[in-house]
């Protein structure tokens, strides 16, 4: 049982007047042995010591205020009120005159209780009582005061329609919002402001089933905090729950801001969120205890407001089912933990149960801390059925009102007073100025926000415009791109166009030029066929008897044979002469040629086109018809370049008969005078008879010496065709396109060396052979026949070889040397002279052969080489002796390739002569029945000079060496 209270004391009921406050009031004084911090203090006022003056009393203070609500009577009392209603009878509660204590009347009298005031809802609507009793507060809070402002009473009782009100009228809450923020009208969403606005924070918390609940939390998204309790509102959105430590909560949301409107908008939003319950006594009953916590940060005031559920007999609220029961249970558990918080204060207990329920936690602070101050608003209702819940409440309010906060460590003097008078002046004066400096920072806040706002809707605005002027690039870009590929296909197409007049006017030009060829080639068949006609005035001028006649006057005259004596030289002894059958020996012998190597068959065909075109008699005509002038320049060409050929010979005549001897037509030797008609070598004019062959022997003189001018002119008429032929036997090498054109010195050697065994066509594997082969082709019995016409190209095939030669690695080191000397040096410095003469033996007496001209790093095998070519048959084989040498030992082959030819002693002290001495191979003679070949087989390959031995070397007869003489 609770101790009895000074409000609880029964009275007789009065019976005629109301009984004043001060009758109501029973003080039961018990001092305190001790005096805690805390103390209930019960108001003595008429406390008299005897015999002494009375000490001052301690300045009490009553931390809490007490003030009762009665609200309107219910529903089914007014009825009775509309009736007739006896109000004072009807009714179970009365306020006395002084407004200050209230009157419950019961079965056995009435029970005043006298609180610090009381109002009735049905004389003073909300705003009354705002003013009256919670607005003084809530001024306190805006200047720094703490306060607590707790609705208590039962279920129905109106503690909810107290705190947040009705659409009407609002509550407390938003009243308190409204003048703490310093603004006017609730309705003015706006809100100007009537003082300075401060800042405020609001968290709305939640107590239900003894747990925390942040209310804030996941209004707006629904969506809890995370690792906290979620419980789901009357909106179906989680609730985060919160964590208490010590005396306070963590992590709870807060409405922060200073605008009264958007602030009372949500906390009204929030409130709905709160567990309500429909019961037998409330329609809506509140099903958990709300708490709104109300910082003021810049003075420091705070301002809980704390709607209680209502306590309630479950029977009465017609709660069934064990989770309905639980609320009850634990609404009532929250309840009476307040109440003996309350009566332990009062009560001066030492240990005042604040941990028995999360509210009494939450509201230690108000009780302990000496700044707060708490208003508890009891709310009652009129109604006589519920007299027990009233007096038990005005019982509890009445214990509350009692708890006293004495401070005994200093009793406030005058000055005290009045320097607290001072300070408070000076502080409250501070915490103006404060508030309107705080102001002014929110007003500048505010027109920062606007211009930031400002800011980002001119960066929207410029992004929107970046990314129109990019879609303007992409869109030009793109369109560049198609320009720039226009463009190149039309610079394409123009130069196709003109790429293909081009063409046009190429394919003009080439037809043009065919025919400028047919029209070459058809004047060349007239020149042809007037040639022809030439040689067929000729050949009847022949088959008239002039040439005869000539021959016939020359040979009756002694001037013939002066003549012929004059042009054989020494042979005019020689009185056998054998006359070349043409057209039985030739033919045969070129169709054997021709059968071994291939290439000369289209000299063939070529020759024996141009031999039926030009007869045999043709070459004697050509020579002596001296009255007509084409064909005596086709002779004097022919004729040139037989001089050219015979001026360049250097062979020493006084070297005897073996080796060189053979190459020269003993006509020639001692005859230096360079005539024509000398020049052929004798075995071109003069074949030995055999018996396969069709040559006839004349031993006439007269008739020889005819039937060598035959011979000759014979013999030279077919040099010219051959030679004709060979120049322009260019068939393998040449296209048809270059039909007009010369041909080439390399093509031409090719033609030349299949035909005749040179090497044309290696000039950089044989560089040495390259600087001789002018005297090569000068000296060797070859020449007669190849030079008219190889020496035409000569030097530019020297030219060409000169340039592979520098193209060739090999030719590196010769082409720096030529860089670094003068051509004269190089030409003196580069080459020396070797005398070849062969030694001295019984057969023959030696003697020089002929100088030749050689580099100066060449080895005995080069030199051999060289000197192999200008030798013939069996007389190749030889060996060097080194004269040097005491022992006068030969050379042996192998040492020759590493034998310089510098090596060679020195011929007659002169500088760069040297002397090369040969000793000649003797081998048997293995064909003896030929005459020893003429150079042009001496120069084919081994091979082919075997099988045209038979062609071009006839049979002789070993016993008669009559043919010797034709030499
Ligand atoms: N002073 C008043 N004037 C008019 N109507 C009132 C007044 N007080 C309460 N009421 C009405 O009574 C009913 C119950 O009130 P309210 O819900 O405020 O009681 P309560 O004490 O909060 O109950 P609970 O503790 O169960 O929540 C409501 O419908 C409310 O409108």
């Amino acid at each position: 049982m609770a101790p009895p209270t000074p409000a609880s004391t029964p009275t007789p009921a009065p019976r005629s007047a109301p009984s004043t406050p001060h009758h109501q009031l029973h003080v039961h004084h018990h001092p305190p042995k001790t005096i805690p911090k805390h103390r209930l203090r019960f108001p003595s006022p008429n406390i008299k010591f005897h015999g002494a003056p009375a000490p001052p009393p301690p300045i009490a203070d009553h931390p809490v205020e007490v003030i009762g609500r009665i609200r309107d009577p219910p529903a089914d009392l007014r009825k009775d009120k509309d009736r007739d209603w006896d109000k004072s009878s009807s009714t179970a509660v009365e306020i006395a005159d002084d407004a200050r204590s209230v009157r419950v009347r019961t079965d056995v009298g009435y029970r005043e209780f006298a609180l610090d005031g009381v109002s009735m809802s049905e004389n003073e609507d909300l705003e009354g009582f705002y003013r009256r009793f919670v607005s003084s507060r809530v001024e306190g809070v805006r200047l720094g005061a703490k306060c607590t402002i707790m609705m208590y009473g039962p279920t129905g009782s109106g503690k909810s329609h107290t705190m947040f009100g009705c659409p009407k009228q609002p509550g407390i809450v938003y009243r308190a919002l409204r003048d703490i923020l310093g603004q006017g009208d609730e309705n003015d969403d706006e809100g100007e402001a009537i003082g300075a606005a401060l800042f405020v924070q609001v968290a709305v918390l939640e107590i239900y089933n003894e747990e925390i609940y942040d209310l804030l939390s996941g209004a707006s998204n629904g969506v809890g905090g995370p690792g906290l309790g979620l419980l789901k509102g009357n909106n179906n959105t989680p609730k985060v729950r919160l964590e208490f430590m010590g005396k306070k909560f963590k992590n709870a949301s807060y409405i922060s801001g200073n605008e009264a409107a958007k602030i009372t908008r949500e906390v009204a939003k929030v409130e709905k969120r709160r567990i309500v319950k429909s019961t037998l006594c409330n329609e809506r009953s509140s099903r958990s205890h709300c708490i709104i916590i109300l910082d003021v940060p810049s003075v420091g005031g705070k301002l809980m407001l704390v709607d209680m559920a209502g306590s309630e007999n479950i029977e009465a609220a017609g709660q069934t089912g064990l989770e309905a029961k639980m609320q009850t249970a634990k609404i009532n558990q929250g309840n009476i933990a307040l109440k003996r918080v309350v009566e332990s204060i009062a009560n001066g207990d030492s240990h005042v149960p604040f941990r028995d329920s999360k509210l009494t936690m939450l509201l230690q602070d108000s009780f302990e801390d000496d700044k707060s101050k708490i208003l508890m608003i009891l709310c009652a209702s009129p109604d006589p059925k519920e007299t027990h819940k009233t007096i038990s409440t005005l019982e509890y309010g009445a214990k509350a009102k009692c708890i006293v906060r004495v401070s005994l460590t200093h009793l406030p003097t005058f000055k005290d007073k009045v320097d607290s008078d001072e300070s408070l002046i000076l502080l409250r004066s501070r915490i103006v100025a404060m508030n309107e400096f705080i102001f002014k920072l929110q007003m500048e806040n505010k027109l920062k926000e606007k211009e930031r706002d400002e800011a980002r809707k001119e960066l929207l605005q410029k992004e929107a415009e970046l990314a129109e002027l990019r879609t303007k690039i992409q869109h030009i870009e793109g369109r560049k791109s198609e320009i720039k590929e226009e463009e190149i296909n039309l610079k394409v197409d123009q130069r196709t166009k003109t790429l293909k007049s081009e063409l046009t006017m190429m394919e003009e030009r080439t037809l043009q030029q065919k025919q400028e060829l047919d029209m070459l080639r058809q004047r060349l068949e007239e020149v042809e066929l007037e040639r022809c006609k030439v040689v067929e005035k000729a050949l009847q001028d022949i088959d008239g008897g002039r040439l005869v006649k000539r021959l016939e006057t020359y040979s009756g005259e002694q001037g013939m044979v002066k003549s012929m004596e004059l042009d054989m030289g020494e042979l005019h002894d020689t009185n056998v002469v054998k006359e070349i059958k043409e057209d039985s020996c030739q033919p045969e012998s070129y169709k054997k040629l021709f059968q071994l190597d291939p290439s000369l068959a289209l000299i063939e065909e070529e020759a024996n086109a141009s031999m039926s075109r030009f007869p045999d008699k043709v070459c004697l005509s050509t020579v002596f018809e001296e009255d007509e002038e084409e064909e005596q320049e086709e002779r004097e060409s022919i004729e040139d370049e037989v001089d050219k050929e015979v001026v360049e010979e250097h062979t020493d005549r006084a070297g005897g008969t073996h080796g060189f001897n053979s190459l020269v037509d003993p006509g020639v030797r001692g005859n230096n005078n360079n005539n024509a008609d000398c020049v052929f070598p004798s075995y071109l004019s003069c074949e030995v008879g055999s018996e396969n062959n069709s040559t006839e022997i004349t031993k006439d003189p007269a008739s020889a010496r005819k039937t060598r001018i035959q011979n000759i002119f014979r013999l030279c008429g077919n040099h010219r065709e051959l030679a004709q032929q060979v120049k322009t036997s260019s068939p393998l090498q040449r296209g048809p396109q270059d039909e007009n054109k010369q041909p080439s010195p390399l093509a031409l050697r090719k033609v030349l060396g299949s035909n005749l065994g040179l090497q044309a066509e290696q000039p950089q594997a044989t560089p040495k052979y390259m600087l001789v082969s002018d005297s090569i082709l000068k000296e060797s019995p070859v020449s007669a026949l190849i030079l008219p016409f190889a020496s035409l190209e000569l030097k530019e095939e020297q030219k060409s070889a000169n340039k592979e030669l520098k193209r060739s690695a090999s030719s590196e080191r010769y082409q720096d040397k030529k860089e670094n000397e003068s051509p004269k040096d190089m030409e003196s410095d580069k080459y020396i002279d070797i005398y070849v003469k062969w030694e001295a033996s019984k057969e023959f007496s030696g003697g020089l052969i002929r100088k030749l001209k050689v580099l100066k790093n060449s080895s005995l095998a080069d030199l051999r080489k060289l000197i192999e070519s200008n030798l013939e048959g069996d007389n190749k084989k030889f060996t060097f002796l080194l004269l040097g040498d005491p022992s006068g030992a030969p050379v042996s082959k192998e040492k020759e390739a590493s034998s310089q030819v510098n090596k060679l002693p020195t011929c007659n002290n002169q500088m760069n002569s040297y002397l090369a001495c040969l000793r000649p191979v003797k081998k048997p003679i293995q064909n003896p029945d030929h005459v020893p070949f003429g150079s042009l087989e001496n120069t084919l390959s081994p091979g082919l000079t075997s099988q045209l031995s038979d062609v071009f070397s006839p049979k002789v007869d070993r016993l008669n060496t009559s043919y010797l003489t034709s030499f």
